[in-house]
């Protein structure tokens, strides 16, 4: 079953053309990735989809119409996307971060809570701890649990990589895997192309507005002409 179909999106600021025409899908149950460089226009195309930017063309999510609905809608229907920057309120502990990441969901809060702990060991034993003084992985893994705790249908990552240790980049990799192969739709946009390659199904490429490809993830990483552009950085990375 298709959960996302996006078709002809549009976004511009102003006179700059951020997202020309761009289509896109994602089927239940799966990963897919969008790589490109900076200034590609992925974020715009996410913050887009979540309707954080104004669009034009069509999204459908789980088979229904969502271009006219506003944000928080979006998100009450199972669309989440956890923004590049991690946006986690920094003053408040990690244990406050959750309580407020689960505000109006009807499920158990202290279930959820223990089943992030689960998860993420490393966020039970900083529970008390100040948001801000994190390290930028357990930030990013406070991040990816206030989304998950409400249990999204499909889950938009923006650069989940950004900033971390190529040590800790491969944990978020496997966690994000992992989520995927739990049953979660999984809508993830990455530079570190070769990394997120491998663990996608399918992928596209942005390049200065227009998406491309949306075919298997591993033809992709063996295309010659995707290595030098965009394998470089993060074979460099792996080294
Ligand atoms: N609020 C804004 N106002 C004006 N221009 C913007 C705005 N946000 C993004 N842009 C421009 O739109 C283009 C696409 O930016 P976007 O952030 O979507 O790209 P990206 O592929 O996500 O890049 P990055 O990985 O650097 O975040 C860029 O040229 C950027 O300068």
């Amino acid at each position: 079953m298709r959960m996302l179909e996006v078709q002809d999106l549009n976004v511009r600021y102003g006179v700059v053309r951020a997202v020309l025409d761009a289509s896109l899908h994602v089927d239940e149950g799966e990963l897919v990735v969008v790589v490109g460089a900076n200034g590609a226009g992925k974020s715009s195309l996410l913050r887009a989809v979540v309707g954080l930017n104004k669009h034009r063309g069509q999204i459908e999510f789980g088979g229904r119409q969502i271009t006219g609905l506003r944000a928080e809608q979006r998100v009450k229907r199972g669309l989440t996307l956890v923004p590049e920057g991690r946006h986690i309120f920094g003053r408040m502990s990690v244990l406050e971060n959750l309580q407020v990441a689960h505000w109006g969901a009807t499920t158990n809060l202290a279930a959820e809570i223990a089943g992030v702990f689960e998860r993420f060991p490393r966020l039970e034993e900083r529970k008390h701890q100040t948001a801000a003084t994190l390290s930028g992985g357990e930030q990013q893994m406070l991040a990816l649990s206030r989304a998950l705790i409400r249990h999204p249908r499909l889950l938009m990552l923006d650069e989940p990589s950004m900033g971390l240790a190529p040590k800790i980049v491969a944990q978020m990799f496997e966690i994000i895997e992992e989520i995927n192969a739990a049953g979660t739709s999984v809508l993830l946009i990455e530079q570190n192309a070769r990394m997120a390659l491998s663990i996608a199904h399918r992928g596209y490429l942005m390049e200065t507005g227009t998406l491309s490809g949306g075919g298997d993830a591993r033809v992709m990483l063996e295309d010659e002409r995707l290595h030098e552009a965009y394998f470089g950085k993060s074979a460099e990375a792996e080294d």
